[in-house]
């Protein structure tokens, strides 16, 4: 049995996330921000920790970059991926609904939604949509903008269900620990993440993009942050392929030459089960067969 942080209170989509990638006997531990729960982690306090990083609609989650980009290094061993479409709670009763609260990424994904049906009602963000739930229960606000699991554990009245601006809306979460122990296995279906930081020149992003592109690599996402020092920025680069394969390996040692610095963020399954694509002569076999000719040659056996 294992203690996994996740993204609380109870309620979340965070939660619902951590339940698909835990076992029945694992104890699902709150915390009432990304932070917090990557603290628990990090600490020893639990083995893993669960939190959102990107959304279909609205982006990356900062807290989630930031936080896995600084202090000790932690590593994602595995995702989910959840279809995100909200229902709107209110305290029984309510008659006029004019505060809305939820999670900034769930305010931005229901804003056409609000102005055709709530006009007038006020957006305000809360630390997540199940912390807006609790916030509406104790009367702080008048509706709050939820996972559907939500009313499971708050005694509020669904006013609305399947409240979304864009239909298929996704969000995509991690679970990570503390870097021990072997890698997930690879699977043909996975993806690594790493964050480098670029040296401060002319087409430094260009030269670590062209090493992935260079061994046919294809990428899932790019992201740039702000590294805490103006006008100096971190690359988050998802890419397919896990770092057991010796393509990957081949681009992590020439990212690592390359960047002023480079942190391993993990290498798991993909959650869509989407298998990497390979391209002419660069697929592992290419690989090994390019590194055992120069060895031969090395070794003075083949010119
Ligand atoms: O507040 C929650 O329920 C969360 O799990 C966070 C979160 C997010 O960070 O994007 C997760 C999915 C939705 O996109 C809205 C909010």
């Amino acid at each position: 049995m294992a203690r996994i942080a996740y993204f609380g209170p109870e309620g979340t989509f965070t939660e619902q996330a951590a339940r698909s990638l835990t076992g029945a006997g694992d104890e699902l531990v709150p915390f009432e921000t990304i932070q917090l729960a990557l603290a628990a982690v990090r600490k020893g306090e639990t083995e893993g920790a669960c939190v959102p990083v990107e959304n279909s609609v609205e982006g990356v989650v900062p807290a989630t970059l930031d936080g896995l980009a600084e202090q000790e290094p932690l590593i994602a061993f595995a995702e989910a991926l959840l279809p995100v479409h909200f229902s709107v709670l209110t305290r029984p009763g309510t008659t006029e609904i004019r505060t809305i609260a939820s999670h900034p990424h769930a305010l931005a994904q229901v804003r056409l939604w609000v102005e055709a049906n709530l006009p007038g009602a006020k957006p305000v963000a809360t630390s997540s949509t199940a912390a807006a739930a609790v916030a509406v229960q104790a009367g702080e606000f008048d509706a709050a903008v939820t996972a559907p699991v939500a009313v499971q554990h708050y005694p509020l009245e669904v006013r609305a269900t399947e409240v979304a601006d864009v239909r298929d809306a996704r969000t995509r979460f991690l679970l990570v620990r503390r870097p021990h122990g072997p890698l997930p296995e690879p699977t043909g279906a996975d993806r690594t993440s790493i964050v480098a930081a670029a040296a401060n020149r002319t087409g430094a992003l260009a030269e670590l993009l062209t090493e992935l592109a260079g061994r046919g690599i294809n990428l899932t996402r790019l992201d740039a942050r702000p590294a805490r020092t103006y006008g100096e920025y971190r690359f988050f680069i998802d890419f397919e392929g896990h770092v057991a394969e010796p393509r990957i390996g081949d681009v992590l040692a020439a990212l690592r030459r390359r960047c002023r610095d480079v942190r391993f963020l993990g290498s798991h399954p993909r959650a869509d089960g989407v298998r990497a694509t390979i391209e002419p002569s660069a697929g592992n076999a290419d690989f090994v067969d390019a590194a055992d000719w120069v060895a031969a040659v090395r070794r003075g056996e083949q010119a």
